[in-house]
């Protein structure tokens, strides 16, 4: 059985409910029979990956549906040595997907012995004109600095056999070559009534009674998140039917921990409970979380536990240590130097109420 994220996906442009204005320019676009690379960018669960598979329903038919999942080695000569990645791809016909930024360091050759290899078997069209493939690649902000501009001269060598379809979430780490040979487009957050029409219209499907009070908490917890607004609801769904007006939806493990995390700062500072602090965030890190959503999460935890007075410079310097976080290479220390920040903040603060 499928998840209702994948179930009630919309396949085509027609189907949409969010970013319709999207759809029919991307619709106007492929009638045309050509379309330039381009890059979809916006924050997770906006409806990305949603956009990119009707692009390549509009332009191929629902033969891109059947994908083959592979993992392969791929060989890739270079000029001192030989060199073997593996890499997870997902391909039909028409297209191929891949997450380039998953060999690491290797990326930069990953990605142009690619797309040669893509340009060298040109499909042909049905009239007998050659056609193009699409290379569908995710978190190219992930990409290293190499990567991408190998990508760029790769994309002007190979435009005429294949385009490029990119998607990240961080449109400010793309480098601005790559950027400006691709049509960008902007997928921004639903809005939360937007999330609601989705919740509502998935129900609907789903034959059951959403009571509204209910159904804005699922939204309020979902964040302007599309694919957490609809596990939520699944999640919900299986815990407890029908639903109950005051039905609280149930928050994940990590965000509990996080939580905690922000209790104990906002408890007690001193250098032993950032030796605590410090043990949890080893956790987190660990268990794959990954570092911004770390920061981000954990801001939102300590503004709803702090006085108004000092929200405005944790936010600020969560913003700072979240930039030096993308920068730098060891999370770790950007996390835990954001805690000492904060914990000394709010120790300055009490100190100067009176109240420690
Ligand atoms: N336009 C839309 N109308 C209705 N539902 C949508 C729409 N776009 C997305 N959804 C729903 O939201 C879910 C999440 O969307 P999607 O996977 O496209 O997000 P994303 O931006 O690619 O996220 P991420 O960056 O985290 O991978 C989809 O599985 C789909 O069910």
């Amino acid at each position: 059985m499928p998840l209702w994220v994948d179930k009630y996906r919309p396949s085509s442009f027609d189907k949409f409910v969010v970013h319709k204005d999207i759809a029919e320019n991307l619709k106007k676009l492929v009638a045309t029979g050509d379309f330039p690379h381009t890059l979809f960018y916006g924050p997770p669960g906006a409806g990305k990956k949603t956009l990119v598979m009707a692009l390549l329903r509009a332009i191929y038919g629902a033969g891109v549906e059947k994908v083959r999942v592979e993992t392969k080695p791929w060989q890739i000569e270079l000029p001192s040595r030989k060199l073997e990645v593996e890499l997870t791809t997902l391909s039909s016909t028409h297209h191929l997907e891949l997450n380039p930024a998953d060999v690491g360091s290797n990326d930069r050759y990953v990605v142009q012995e690619i797309i040669k290899e893509m340009a060298r078997s040109r499909p042909l069209g049905v009239d007998g004109s050659r056609g193009f493939k699409v290379l569908v690649l995710n978190e190219v902000d992930r990409l290293s600095k190499e990567a991408q501009q190998g990508l760029r001269r790769t994309m002007e060598k190979y435009s005429a056999a294949c385009r490029l379809v990119m998607v990240c979430s961080n449109v400010s780490k793309v480098m601005e070559p790559v950027r400006s040979r691709c049509l960008c487009v902007r997928v921004a957050a639903p809005t939360d009534e937007q999330v609601m029409e989705v919740l509502q219209g998935v129900a609907k499907k789903e034959n059951l009674v959403l009571p509204g009070p209910f159904a804005a908490r699922v939204v309020d917890y979902a964040g302007r998140n599309l694919r957490r607004a609809l596990l939520c609801l699944e999640v919900c769904r299986a815990q407890q039917y029908p639903f109950a007006e005051g039905q609280e939806p149930q928050r994940a493990d990590w965000e509990l921990y996080i939580a905690e995390v922000a209790k104990n700062i906002m408890d007690e500072q001193s250098p032993k409970q950032l030796y605590l602090v410090r043990g949890k965030l080893y956790e987190l890190l660990a268990n794959c979380v990954p570092p911004e959503l770390i920061i981000r999460q954990l801001t939102y935890e300590l503004l709803k536990r702090m006085d108004d007075e000092i929200k405005l410079e944790t936010v600020s310097y969560a913003a700072q240590f979240e930039q030096r976080l993308q920068e730098g290479a060891k999370a770790i220390f950007h996390l835990e130097a954001f805690v000492a920040r904060t914990m000394s903040n709010v120790k300055a603060y009490m100190v100067s109420c009176g109240l420690a």
